[in-house]
């Protein structure tokens, strides 16, 4: 079986109100996107890594791949409009079948064990996507006032987003929608269910300011431990 990861760093990282794009910026003294790309790197499936990023932050990464003397392989893939469009891109260049993980490059936390299982939850069932429960209640807004929601009966869901890679292509085949969100909501449009893993809590997307500072304390707490 071949095993591919999709890490999609084609954003810009408005919400995080930095000149540079969140994935360049430093996390313990290298890139956030570095960390994700190790992560890949370390889990048991060692699967070819395709890397999405703006067209435009190409020549970037070079020079900090040479300053941080960052040797991970990995194929650079031009990012799209919306992040539909740079999974999309990073989908075209697998050629073959295989088990594909789409992750967000703003999850540098995620560990090796959590992809190792997303790949093989995915072999098994055909695809698989990390979740963890709500530790807020949760109201939902009406058009007149709002109502709480069973927090029990939710999830919030996380990237690694993990598929058979026909499943992916045929799903992504379809025009692009303001309510795909993630690669689940593409695929269950496809008319797929999807399967929940557990995700994890440390598993945070960087979008705001603080989420930097939260990680910091959470790889620090790792290289303590
Ligand atoms: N056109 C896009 C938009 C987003 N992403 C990637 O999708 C992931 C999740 O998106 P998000 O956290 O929303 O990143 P940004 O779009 O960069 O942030 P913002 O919405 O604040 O601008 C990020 O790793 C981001 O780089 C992408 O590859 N291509
Ligand atoms: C894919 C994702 O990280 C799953 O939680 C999320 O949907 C990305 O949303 P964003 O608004 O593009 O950050």
């Amino acid at each position: 079986m071949k095993y591919y990861a999709i890490i999609v760093a084609g954003g810009s990282g408005n919400r995080m109100q930095s000149t540079v794009a969140k994935q360049f910026l430093l996390l313990d003294g290298k890139p956030v996107l570095m960390h994700t790309l190790t992560a890949f790197d370390q889990c048991k499936y060692r699967p070819e890594i395709l890397l999405v990023l703006n067209i435009h932050q190409h020549s970037y990464w070079e020079e900090l791949c040479l300053k941080y003397n960052f040797d991970i392989p990995h194929k650079v893939v031009s990012g799209g409009e919306q992040r539909f469009h740079s999974v999309k891109n990073g989908l075209k260049i697998i050629k073959g079948n295989g088990i594909v993980a789409v992750h967000d490059a703003a999850r540098p936390l995620v560990s090796a064990a959590l992809i190792n299982r997303s790949y093989d939850v995915a072999e098994e069932k055909g695809n698989c996507v990390a979740g963890i429960t709500p530790t807020d209640s949760v109201r939902k807004i009406l058009e007149e006032g709002n109502e709480s929601l069973n927090r029990n009966e939710l999830a919030l869901i996380q990237t690694p987003q993990t598929f058979q890679v026909s499943t992916l292509r045929k799903a992504y085949q379809v025009p692009f929608r303001n309510d795909f969100t993630d690669d689940a909501s593409v695929v269950e449009f496809a008319g797929f269910k999807i399967n929940l893993i557990d995700g994890e809590r440390e598993n945070i997307k960087i979008t705001y300011p603080e989420d930097l500072e939260i990680a910091t304390i959470f790889i620090k707490k790792r290289e303590l431990s």
